[in-house]
């Protein structure tokens, strides 16, 4: 049975589909992230609290996507199952073929420092290295060698070039949002959590960043799961999915302040409906 509550889908014109380019200039598969039957509970008995309940989602490569719902829906426990931060109760989680939650402990480190990205609404920067420092340090702490010709694109795109011999704590918080974007990048991974990168930020400095990650995705081929609250926020995505008590309750694709609007609604009157 199809439970989907609300589906805003492609506005007349649109050649947008739900999964992945048709044509991508690389090898990558279409797919850059799945979940199928994800569940987690925590607690037991009366306690027991069910964070995800079934969750089927793909994630399309190459695409900006952000997940919303309200608070307590399960978004963060997605996001955290996805990467590999968190164990399923059952059900599983793929990084393109890789079965996430079938990883011991090493494979699961090798894979978040090799093929995922984090962005947090905390930089998370280190204060006593320049913002270059920060970008690169992960790939050198790895033991890698960074590629700074990729480096050289991402603080061009990023708009970062005057700044990468300044310290964070001179960097506004837009532009310290900016270098943990290209440090989250830089090793090129499958795909870039980002869990409300911009709650920190004012609105003109959130629009910037949230410009970035989107050109990031456009010109760069880059692939973006982004959790966020705030529909101006979602309205940068190709695509919203929307979660529902641990269920996914809808998607919008191509949305716009006002559609993730029309969405949330959708899903408050479901929700007054229940509760009734
Ligand atoms: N460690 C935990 N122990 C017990 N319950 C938890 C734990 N983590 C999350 N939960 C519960 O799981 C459900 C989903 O939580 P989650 O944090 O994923 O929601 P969310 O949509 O990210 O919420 P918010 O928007 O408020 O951040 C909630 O009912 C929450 O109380």
């Amino acid at each position: 049975m199809d439970t989907t509550v609300y589906r805003q889908l492609d506005p007349p014109g649109s050649d947008a589909p739900t999964t992945g380019r048709t044509t991508r200039p690389d090898d990558r598969p279409a797919t850059a992230v799945r979940a199928r039957g994800l569940t987690k509970t925590y607690g037991t008995g009366e306690a027991e609290v069910r964070a995800l309940d079934g969750i089927d989602v793909d994630f399309a490569t190459g695409r900006l996507t952000a997940i919303m719902g309200p608070s307590g829906s399960g978004k963060s426990t997605l996001m955290h199952l996805l990467a590999g931060l968190d164990d399923a109760t059952s059900g599983a989680a793929y990084l393109g073929e890789t079965e996430v939650t079938g990883l011991g402990d090493t494979a699961l480190t090798h894979l978040r420092r090799e093929r995922v990205g984090f962005v947090f609404q905390a930089f998370n920067l280190l204060p006593m290295f320049t913002a270059e420092a920060n970008i690169t340090l992960p790939v050198e702490i790895a033991g890698g060698s960074v590629d700074r010709a990729w480096l050289a694109t991402l603080v061009d795109t990023l708009g970062l070039g005057a700044r990468l011999d300044h310290r964070p704590s001179e960097l506004s918080g837009g532009q310290q949002q900016r270098v943990a974007i290209a440090r989250a990048l830089i090793a090129k991974p499958d795909v870039v959590f980002a869990d409300e990168p911009t709650g920190n930020l004012d609105s003109r400095a959130g629009a910037q960043v949230l410009g970035f990650l989107r050109r990031s995705v456009k010109e760069l081929g880059r692939t973006i799961v982004m959790v966020t609250h705030d529909p101006a926020a979602a309205s940068y995505a190709d695509r919203v999915v929307l979660l529902a008590d641990g269920r996914i309750a809808g998607e919008i694709l191509d949305p716009t302040p006002a559609t993730v609007l029309a969405g949330l609604d959708a899903l408050r009157t479901i929700e007054d409906g229940d509760s009734r």
